[in-house]
């Protein structure tokens, strides 16, 4: 127990923490639910929903903090033997420090919460997330400056998407400018994080940067014109300078947290990491290996050597490996729409609705349904459509289906994207992370949908791990660098009778996923 390492992660619904000792092995995984844990800030799965403005109270996130380590003082958790700590935060959410936030940053009272000390701290009270969708106006502005959404994606990584910082901080620059002007400082989710624990402001990461449409992902520095064009002149200084190397020791731990918790002053903070690309560190990759997220949000994580950007994926810098990119696709609509067809079709349960997958043996040829809940990313669409022999309807003849239905289609589009993003060469396995990857029976339809076996990992929290395994590297740089494969399970072969299956509906699921785009544009 001499040697720990702790790897935070600020997700979409909770604070997670996984502690590693120096043989990477997990010994303790904690969390705070924001929505259970917190209630008096109102949140509905971690975000307050305004239309398509989609926010989190950035003082719920400070409670959290101290919520957390509350939890680990009562259990008398041996803060003495943290060697490191480093994190991951939900990508794209942006935090506004109000001028002398540094200063109190600074100053802070052991004896008092983070709460009720940093209350005055912000000028934006409800931070922007990566569910929000309100900036398309912004977004096609700053596609204009570089001459189009091509040229955007080809010198940021992505083209201009909604929940992008950049887009947020231009709707915030134009439309609140008071508020603007009374911002010292602009951090991101993880450095945000990072910023409590060192006690002064953390620098942004390229791996989360590389999620702002500002960053030029080659050079690794912020692009002056899209900053001017999102926040002026003073958008440079109020997001200080992109930390480069991911392994740098950023500072030791505040004087506040080794009073208050009895952390060693030695305890080195590292820089904290957008979550999909510290979840990657979490795991050994083999090449031909695709990870696929199934969290708040779903995400499928590809590594490349070489940075290719289109304006259908996101590519982003990698969090440690300077040679080493990730393309990305994202979508808006994973667990939490998931959980809203199991309410309204399996009584509100994982395990009926388990069994209704069960019911369904093999897809069902004819039958497709999109389930777009919220405003999706890729594609943009919005609404829930199905339909039988190609034909809208308002409903499946027989309403259980839906179950299956959404399963399939959601992996039907990560298939057809992959494919794409992957060109000549072919995927060989998925490596399934996130809260529904503890379901074998929502993998086993992943797994007949890709045609290839299916692995899901261990453990319940992937960024905090792939942070936790960063500190430990860092601390002891020959270190095994990541998870051993026992680590991961096997969930099932594919039936090749249903991948035969879902190959003959690709097709007719492009060509309807066509009419539901065009539909949303009408
Ligand atoms: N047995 C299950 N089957 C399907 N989905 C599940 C199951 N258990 C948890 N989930 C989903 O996992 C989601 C949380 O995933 P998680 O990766 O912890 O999210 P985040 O990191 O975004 O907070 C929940 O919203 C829930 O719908
Ligand atoms: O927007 C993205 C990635 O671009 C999301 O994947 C967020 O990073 C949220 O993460 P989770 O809370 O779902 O883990």
């Amino acid at each position: 127990m001499e040697n720990l390492f702790f790897g935070l992660d600020l997700s979409t619904q909770q604070l997670k923490l996984t502690v590693v000792d120096e043989n990477s092995k997990v010994i303790l995984e904690e969390s705070v639910n924001f929505d259970k844990e917190l209630p008096e800030y109102g949140t509905k799965n971690g975000v307050i929903a305004n239309g398509n403005i989609i926010t989190s109270p950035t003082l719920m996130w400070v409670a959290a903090v101290d919520r957390l380590f509350t939890k680990l003082q009562s259990v008398g958790f041996p803060f003495r033997y943290v060697k490191a700590v480093s994190g991951a935060g939900q990508q794209h959410g942006s935090v506004y420090w109000r001028n002398n936030a540094a200063n109190i940053l600074a100053n802070l009272d052991p004896s008092q919460s983070l709460v009720t000390q940093l209350s005055n701290c912000f000028s934006i009270l409800d931070s922007p997330t990566w569910q929000d969708s309100s900036t398309t106006q912004e977004c096609r502005q700053l596609e204009s400056i570089v001459s189009g959404p091509e040229m955007l994606a080809k010198l940021t990584g992505s083209k201009a998407y909604e929940r992008f910082t950049g887009n947020q901080i231009a709707k915030i620059y134009r439309h609140n400018r008071q508020a603007y002007d009374e911002t010292e400082r602009i951090s991101l989710v993880s450095s945000f994080l990072a910023t409590l624990f060192l006690g002064k402001y953390a620098q942004i990461d390229v791996s989360d940067g590389s999620g702002m449409n500002l960053l030029n992902i080659y050079t690794k520095e912020w692009d002056n014109r899209l900053l001017e064009a999102c926040g002026g002149s003073e958008l440079r200084q109020k997001l200080g300078e992109p930390e480069k190397d991911g392994f740098k020791i950023i500072g030791k731990i505040s004087e506040y947290f080794i009073k208050r918790y009895g952390f060693d002053c030695e305890c080195m903070i590292l820089p904290f990491m957008g979550d999909n690309p510290s979840s990657l560190l979490s795991l050994r990759l083999e090449s031909g290996d695709i990870v696929i997220s199934l969290g708040t949000s779903d995400t499928v994580l590809l590594l490349t050597n070489q940075a290719d950007p289109n304006t259908e994926s996101h590519t982003l810098c990698h969090p440690i490996d300077p040679n080493t990119y990730i393309s990305m696709l994202c979508y808006k609509n994973g667990s939490l729409t998931r959980e809203y067809i199991r309410d309204v079709y399996a009584n509100k349960s994982w395990n009926k609705f388990n069994e209704i997958l069960l019911s369904y043996p093999h897809p069902h040829e004819n039958k497709i349904g999109f389930y777009f809940r919220i405003q999706e990313i890729t594609p943009f669409a919005h609404g829930i459509h199905r339909f039988v022999n190609q034909e809208l309807v308002e409903e499946f003849d027989d309403p259980k289906y839906n179950a299956r239905a959404i399963l399939e289609s959601q992996f039907m589009s990560m298939r057809i994207r992959t494919e794409k993003l992957m060109s000549d060469k072919e995927w060989k396995r998925i490596i399934a992370i996130g809260g529904a990857s503890e379901n074998t029976e929502i993998l086993k339809v992943l797994t007949d949908v890709f045609g290839v076996d299916v692995w899901r990992y261990s453990g319940k929290n992937s960024a905090g791990y792939g942070a936790a395994l960063k500190a430990l590297m860092t601390t002891f740089r020959n270190a095994n660098s990541s998870s051993s494969m026992s680590d991961l399970f096997m969930i099932a072969d594919p039936s090749s009778e249903n991948t035969l299956i879902y190959e003959r509906m690709l097709n007719i699921y492009q060509q309807l996923e066509l009419r539901v785009l065009n539909h949303n544009q009408i």
